[in-house]
Formats: C-alpha cells, sequence, structure tokens
C-alpha cells in the first residue's frame, strides 16, 4: 500500500469540504482537476477512513488528547492480552532498537486499538503523550478519527498515515505505519504500530522504510503463534513455492490434524487463496493434491495454482495455546464494514446512537439541558456517562439520583440538602444535597416523571435562579449540566396535569430519544456484545437456529436484557461451545411469556392486554418466590432494573 505524499492544504481544505453536505468545492483546485473528493490526489483508503469519521459525526477540531485507562484496567486488559503481549515482546525489542535514532515510538495495541505497550524515549514521547499515544489510551478510529492503528484495524491491512492525513486536528504532526496481527484461527488479534514526528522523519530514501519494517515485523509474531499454535496437533505443515524458504519465517504453517485444518498462519492462508473461515473444519485434500505423511514433498493446488514444497513434521510436543479455532473473517479490505463500533470500554454506538451522543456532548458542553427519553434498558445511564466523560467538565462530578428509587419523603433532603438541626432525625452537620454535590459537574435525574409535584416546583425554582436552598438554610449559588431522563411520555404527563409543564419546557431544550433494540441491527449488536464478552477469545460462538431465536424475541428489556443474557451465556459455556436454541432461557421460545412483557411503562405501547399484565405479574411473583423476596436478585433474572421491578411492585400494590 503506497500513499503518495499529497500537499498539506490539500488534505486539510479536503477533509473540512468532508462534513460540508456539497462534498468537495470545485474552488479546492484553482486548475478544477479535482471535482469531488474521489477526484483529489488523497489514497482512497485514507477517503474511505475520513467518510467513515464524517459519518459518525466527529469533528477534526475534537482534541486528540483522552484519559487512558486506569492502572488497575490496564493491567487487566494486558492480562487478558498475554499470549499477543508475550509473542510480541522480540519483535517490540528490534523495533524499539530499530526506530531509537528515528527518535520514534514503537506500540502494540489490541484488536480494538488499545495501546497494550509502547517503546521509546526522548522529546517525541513527551509529545506524543500530549495526544494521549500512550498505554492505556485508545487508538481505534472512533477515538482519534482516521490514524494509522485505527485505520488499519477497520481496513484489515497495512497502513501509512502521513501529517494532515490524520483526521483530528491534532495529529497531525504524527506519520504512524501500522500492520494489523492475525492469530492462527483467523482473528485479529492487534496491531503493531511505528510513529514518529512528520518533520523529523527521514525519506524512505533516507532511511529504513517503516511499512517494511512494521510487515517483517508481523510476518515473525504470526509465524512464531503459528508454531506455538500447532504444539499438541497431529503435524505441522510448513508450505513454500521454493524449498530453500521451507523453515524461515516467509514460509506458511498449518497445524492439521485427522487431515482438518486446525490452525494457520495467515501467509498458509494466502498460499492457498484460503480465508479465515477455512480454519477449523476444512480438510486440506480438498485444497491441495498430495500425500500428507511426514517427510518433505510437493503438494498441487486443486485449483491449479503453483505447486507448493512441503515439508511435515509430527510438531513439538508441549502446551497447545488456550484459544480453539474460530471462524473469523480474513484480512481482506472491509469498506463497508462494522456499522456498529464498540468504544474503548466495551460500550457500543452505531450510525444511530453515535451521532445523538455527539449532538449530547455539545449541548451538555454548551450549558443546554438534556431530556433523555427511551424505554427501559436503552442505555439512557450508560449514555449520560459516555457523554459526561467526553464533554468539557468530565473532571467533575457527575451525580445521578432516581427519583423513582428514593422515597417521597426523603427525596427533597436528598435533592436540595439541609442545615443541621433543619428537622428531627436530621443528621447533625446537615447535608449539602445531591444538586450542590453536582455542582461544577452533571446532575443526572433520572426517572425524573416520578418526581413529586411539590419538588418539580422547586426544582425549577433551583433551574431558573441558579441557586438551591437547603430545606432550614439560605439560598447558595450552583452551576451545574442537567441531564432528565426517563421511561415515560413527559408530554402525555403534562396533558394529564402530573407533571408541570413549565417544568417540561424547561427541560426539553433538546430532546434525546433512544431507540428501542427492536429498532436496532440485531445481528451487529449480537456480534460486538459476544466480542466484548470474550466470546471470540474463548472460540464460542452462536448456531444460526439460537440467533434466529434472538432475532424472533421482541426484547422488551431492550439492551440490558440482551447484554445480560449474553454476558450469562458466554460466562456459563465451555470454550469452544457452540451456543444452541437448547441453551437459550426458555422464555425466549414465546415473546409473549415471563419476562418478554416486563419493561412497558407507561407511555409505550408494549402488549396492553390484561392477560399479558396477567403473566407479567406472575413472573414476577414466581422470580420473586424462587430468590425469597430479594428483589434486586429478582430483576437481574427477569433482565430488568431494579428500580423497575420496585416501581411494578408499587404498581401492582396500587391496583389491588
Ligand atoms: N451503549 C451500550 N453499549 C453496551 N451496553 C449497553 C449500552 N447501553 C446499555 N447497555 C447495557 O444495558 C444495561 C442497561 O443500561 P442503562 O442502565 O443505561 O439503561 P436505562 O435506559 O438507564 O434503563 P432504566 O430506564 O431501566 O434505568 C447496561 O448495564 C449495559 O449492560
Amino acid at each position: 500500500m503506497v500513499n503518495a505524499p499529497v500537499p498539506a492544504a490539500v488534505l486539510a481544505s479536503a477533509r473540512e469540504r468532508l462534513m460540508d453536505p456539497g462534498g468537495l468545492s470545485p474552488t479546492l483546485d484553482p486548475g478544477g482537476l479535482w471535482p469531488t473528493l474521489d477526484d483529489a490526489p488523497i489514497p482512497p483508503v485514507i477517503v474511505r477512513s475520513w467518510r467513515r469519521c464524517a459519518d459518525r459525526g466527529l469533528r477534526a477540531d475534537r482534541p486528540a488528547h483522552q484519559d487512558p485507562l486506569s492502572r488497575a484496567d490496564l493491567a487487566a486488559l494486558r492480562e487478558r492480552h498475554n499470549t499477543l503481549m508475550r509473542l510480541a515482546t522480540p519483535e517490540l525489542d528490534t523495533l524499539h532498537q530499530a526506530m531509537r535514532d528515528l527518535g520514534g515510538m514503537v506500540l502494540l495495541t489490541n484488536d480494538r486499538g488499545l495501546i497494550l505497550d509502547a517503546r521509546g524515549e526522548g522529546g517525541f514521547v513527551r509529545r506524543a503523550r500530549r495526544v494521549s499515544l500512550q498505554p492505556g489510551a485508545g487508538w481505534g478510529e472512533d477515538d482519534e478519527g482516521t490514524n494509522a492503528v485505527g485505520t488499519a484495524l477497520a481496513e484489515r491491512t497495512l497502513i501509512q498515515v502521513r501529517g494532515p492525513e490524520h483526521y483530528l486536528t491534532d495529529n497531525a504532526f504524527l506519520i504512524c505505519t501500522a500492520m494489523p496481527v492475525m492469530d492462527p484461527y483467523g482473528t485479529l488479534a492487534g496491531v503493531i504500530d511505528l510513529s514518529g514526528d512528520m518533520r523529523q522523519w527521514p525519506s524512505t530514501t533516507q532511511g529504513p522504510d517503516a511499512r517494511a519494517l512494521a510487515s517483517l515485523a508481523v510476518a515473525h509474531l504470526e509465524h512464531r503463534w503459528a508454531v506455538q499454535a500447532a504444539a499438541g496437533h497431529e503435524l505441522l505443515v510448513r508450505l513454500h513455492a521454493h524449498p530453500g524458504w521451507l523453515g524461515t519465517p516467509q514460509e506458511g504453517l498449518l497445524a492439521v490434524d485427522g487431515g482438518v485444518i486446525r490452525a494457520a498462519s495467515p501467509a498458509a492462508l494466502a498460499m492457498l487463496g484460503l480465508g479465515a473461515e477455512a480454519i477449523g473444519d476444512t480438510r486440506l485434500d480438498e485444497v491441495l493434491d498430495g500425500a500428507l505423511a511426514p517427510g518433505e514433498g510437493v503438494l498441487r493446488p486443486r485449483d491449479g495454482g503453483r505447486p507448493l514444497h512441503a515439508r511435515v513434521t509430527a510438531p513439538a510436543r508441549g502446551r497447545p495455546l488456550k484459544r480453539p479455532p474460530v471462524r473469523r473473517p480474513a484480512r481482506t479490505p472491509t469498506p463497508a464494514a462494522a456499522p456498529q463500533t464498540m468504544g474503548r470500554d466495551g460500550i457500543l454506538w452505531d450510525a444511530t446512537t453515535r451521532p445523538l451522543l455527539d449532538r449530547a456532548i455539545l449541548a451538555l458542553n454548551a450549558g443546554i439541558p438534556i431530556l433523555l427519553q427511551g424505554e427501559t434498558g436503552t442505555g439512557k445511564e450508560v449514555f449520560v456517562r459516555a457523554a459526561h466523560a467526553a464533554g468539557a467538565r468530565a473532571q467533575a462530578p457527575l451525580v445521578a439520583v432516581n427519583c423513582a428509587a428514593i422515597p417521597e419523603g426523603l427525596l427533597e433532603s436528598e435533592l436540595f440538602g439541609y442545615e443541621d438541626g433543619a428537622f428531627t432525625g436530621a443528621r447533625r452537620g446537615g447535608h449539602r444535597g445531591q444538586i450542590r454535590q453536582a455542582d461544577g459537574g452533571l446532575l443526572f435525574l433520572d426517572e425524573i416523571g416520578d418526581m413529586p409535584p411539590a419538588l418539580q416546583a422547586r426544582l425549577l425554582r433551583v433551574l431558573q435562579d441558579g441557586e438551591v436552598t437547603p430545606v432550614g438554610g439560605r439560598p447558595v449559588k450552583v452551576d451545574f449540566r442537567l441531564v432528565a431522563a426517563t421511561h415515560r411520555d413527559l408530554a402525555a404527563a403534562v396533558a394529564a396535569g402530573t407533571f408541570r409543564a413549565d417544568l417540561y419546557y424547561r427541560l426539553k431544550h433538546l430532546v434525546v430519544t433512544l431507540p428501542p433494540l427492536r429498532q436496532r441491527p440485531l445481528d451487529s449488536i449480537i456480534d460486538a456484545l459476544m466480542t466484548t464478552f470474550g466470546a471470540g477469545d474463548r472460540g464460542i460462538r452462536l448456531a444460526p437456529a439460537a440467533r434466529d431465536r434472538l432475532r424472533r424475541h421482541d426484547w422488551p428489556g431492550n439492551l440490558r436484557e440482551l447484554a445480560n443474557l449474553l454476558r450469562t451465556l458466554v460466562a456459563l459455556s465451555p470454550t469452544g461451545t457452540l451456543i444452541a436454541p437448547a441453551d437459550l432461557p426458555a422464555e425466549l421460545e414465546e415473546p409473549l411469556a415471563g419476562t418478554a412483557v416486563l419493561g412497558g411503562g407507561e407511555g409505550q405501547a408494549v402488549h396492553p392486554t390484561s392477560s399479558l399484565k396477567a403473566r407479567e405479574e406472575d413472573a414476577i411473583r414466581q422470580a420473586l418466590a424462587r430468590h425469597r423476596g430479594n428483589v434486586s436478585a429478582a430483576a437481574r433474572e427477569l433482565g430488568v432494573h431494579r428500580c423497575t421491578l420496585h416501581r411494578r411492585l408499587a404498581e401492582q400494590a396500587r391496583s389491588l
């Protein structure tokens, strides 16, 4: 992949125009040579990546700096990727030596672009830290826009991103080269990246070519990984078109049991013209003609390709690597791939929710309150936490109050605080109240539709006056951002007179509605969640019939219900399991039974018939009985939030 250098001004201007609905303006090029972005002298791989970033609503002026993972989280992440880290050590050491004179860095990331290891020293490292090129930071395209790591992961190929080809302006001083690493089971494992300062980087005629260095290093690493993976299998097959190359890192490697390919290096797959999906159950004699026995010989590809020299041995005895064969996509470009993206912490955003999140961040930064709507389990709290973490006040507190979970009598003092001795039983020294605790930060009022009318009036005053009056005390100035969430139809509540119209309009500056799961792309969400819960690492897959059953369910508990189900399935399945319909909970059999009717609150058109209501009551009763009245445990089993269950119980009690 050769990316011809393009003048920086052309790149910057082209990227800005990408955000215009009209596309690339002809005035970009005085000669009128580049009427559209595709005509501009910009590598297509970069243009594709810019488009992905623009489609996600990513702004080029977004700061590149991010908070890396905490030490503990980074340690846990490294532990999860210990095979990759251990196997990559010799390459990282060698590349570090090679990069020393260039003043650059070498990085190893996981398959989502999270930096596991970074080596380098000197001035560049200090500069790199300012844009979070350091362990525990995420360099997926979601995090940092077009960059070598993220774009190599998205395109699954060697990428070099030079200076202003980077999407974020902050990263325009970098030149980075990244090569994806595939494990011997055909799964994308991570990336090796070489990064330096664009102005100090020698041209390829003066110094080593970073692309050659990165691809050689990855070839060595993948070769070593395949040798290790072969341990414990019946046969190790080494392949190359030239006999002299057998035994070198350029050869292809296959681990074979009973004639079936169990593991393969990417080089071997390329020689045989196979995709990664061939690993696991393809018989070698389907693709190669010739006897497969210990010794050396020539094997002929059945498609008429070039004969391959083969050296077949019984591999070294030893502990096989933990990972079983998994079918995975090969390292081929997937331009339209991955509408679903996973953030650094396993949080999922897609073409519908990402723009909502970006708008919410802008609104919060501008001090505009947000009214967040969505059925139970659609991810309202997750959304608020993500918006806060990415906003200008991320360092300040996020204070979350669930208005439905706090008994009415306590909510006032909990929210507004009280002075010492304000009432009998008040805590000594008083209580600041949650609103004051959110001063400088973000107040998240969940289930605002459940706030009693008297408190609605008090909250309105706080919003109007910018000050809060604790019970028994004097007004105190407060400055906080506000997100109010509800699963109810607040407009209907206003019409019914249960919610104050003036407060409603005060809250309603920006209304964000998170879609229910049944309106979202279920398949890609399932795949993304399975990956988060480690299914890929442990070779756990869903059988097509099980997936079908998931598709037929209507997910009243939304993402919470799906995430709980998949988390449990993956945790309880032994390594290498193919999850069958029989492994799924019985209630998925029949979409309208048991938990399937839970979750629809007022204002939601979910299963309105009384027989369904009776089934819901039944499901609740049985779950509570199984957990001896423990509401949290019953809620967990039913796949709904504890507060939802409390609410349901209160509703049932009222209707008795
Ligand atoms: N964007 C997301 N990515 C991954 N998982 C998510 C996401 N949003 C929600 N979830 C899953 O769903 C669960 C419930 O999310 P959350 O508590 O934010 O929902 P909610 O809409 O606030 O629900 P409720 O109205 O019942 O309080 C989370 O704990 C997580 O497992």
